[in-house]
């Protein structure tokens, strides 16, 4: 038994939802959404965890009758960088404060004629390009193998369209479905890669969801993105390359909108309480025996795997 540095008093009471009756909601912020709106009761947080200091202080509160954790995954002030986000330490900050569903509202550059600027995508799958960041809790003697055919919680997925569908405005739409072309970034592609990219059948562009999905999955958090389309990227003739300026003024127009999105789902997830498979995700995904797994490492994992291996560390 080793001591735990980082603990957590978020308790995963049992109610009429079972385990996930007292569990909350996590929104991560992206360009432009820096907070949102109607969130009261606010109380900010700083958490450290085993993978340092999340990328700002944690705000909670209620939003539409549900217990929400707002974090901007590039800071309040945007200083994080898409390959600098501390995105370990976010997704095990909002896990410790019990967060069991995750609604990312991202900005993106749109692939396809027929996804527009202002438009809005809830997308259903990835392609991976980011090359320089860590997309695991299990190194360091502890292996584990999580499934990811369906990286985003298509029930999450399905609340968030349904919702967003009744809310977007006149000649705008809310596209289901699509792949999302995560890039590394920080400069947006070449002509020459935005081309590949729609070849390959890809629908918007972005530079942070897929490795957020892939660690929320490890986790056991449903993850679902809201991508709001600012720009055609590179590719289109009849439009200007993506710029930061296009990005911000587009983000601003549909701010708004997101807002009212991501607190309409939120009412939903308080009333129906979504089990999703992400849940249960390292129930059959855990390759280490528990006693091979060095105690350092431990540390950092035993909030996600207590469920299947037991307290093996001690509270301080
Ligand atoms: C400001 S343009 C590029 C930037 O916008 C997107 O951010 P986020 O996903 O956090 O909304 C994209 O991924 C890049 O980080
Ligand atoms: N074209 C683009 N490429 C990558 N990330 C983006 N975020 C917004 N627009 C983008």
């Amino acid at each position: 038994m080793i001591s735990q540095h980082f603990s957590s008093d978020f308790q995963e009471n049992s109610s009429s939802h079972g385990h996930l009756g007292k569990s909350r909601l996590g929104v991560l912020g992206g360009s432009g959404l820096y907070s949102i709106n109607n969130l009261e009761n606010i109380k900010e947080i700083e958490i450290d965890t085993p993978y340092g200091k999340p990328s700002d202080k944690l705000r909670l509160g209620i939003l539409g009758g549900m217990e929400v954790v707002f974090l901007a995954r590039h800071g309040r002030h945007h200083t994080f960088t898409p390959t600098g986000i501390p995105y370990r330490a976010n997704i095990w900050a909002l896990r410790s404060l019990g967060v069991r569903w995750i609604l990312a509202p991202s900005a993106v550059g749109s692939l396809q004629e027929q996804v527009r600027p202002l438009d809005m995508v809830v997308p259903d799958q990835f392609i991976d390009r980011t090359h320089q960041r860590p997309l695991t809790f299990f190194s360091d003697g502890a292996v584990a193998h999580v499934t990811m055919a369906d990286p985003f919680c298509p029930t999450l997925s399905r609340l968030l369209t349904e919702e967003g569908q009744k809310l977007m405005p006149e000649g705008r739409q809310l596209h289901r479905g699509g792949i999302y072309l995560a890039m590394e970034g920080p400069a947006f592609s070449t002509r020459a890669e935005s081309q590949l990219y729609r070849s390959w059948g890809c629908t918007v562009i972005g530079m942070t969801n897929h490795t957020e999905a892939r660690l929320a999955r490890e986790a056991e958090i449903a993850y679902a993105s809201i991508s709001m389309v600012s720009d055609y990227d590179c590719w289109h003739e009849g439009y200007g390359n993506v710029s930061v300026d296009m990005v911000i003024e587009n983000l601003q127009t549909n701010a708004s909108v997101a807002n009212k999105i991501v607190e309409a789902t939120a009412k939903k997830v308080a009333s129906i309480r979504p089990e999703s498979e992400a849940h249960s995700a390292l129930k059959n995904s855990l390759m280490t025996a528990k006693e091979k797994v060095p105690q350092q490492t431990l540390v950092k994992i035993d909030l996600f795997t207590k469920p299947y291996w037991g307290n093996l560390i001690e509270d301080e």
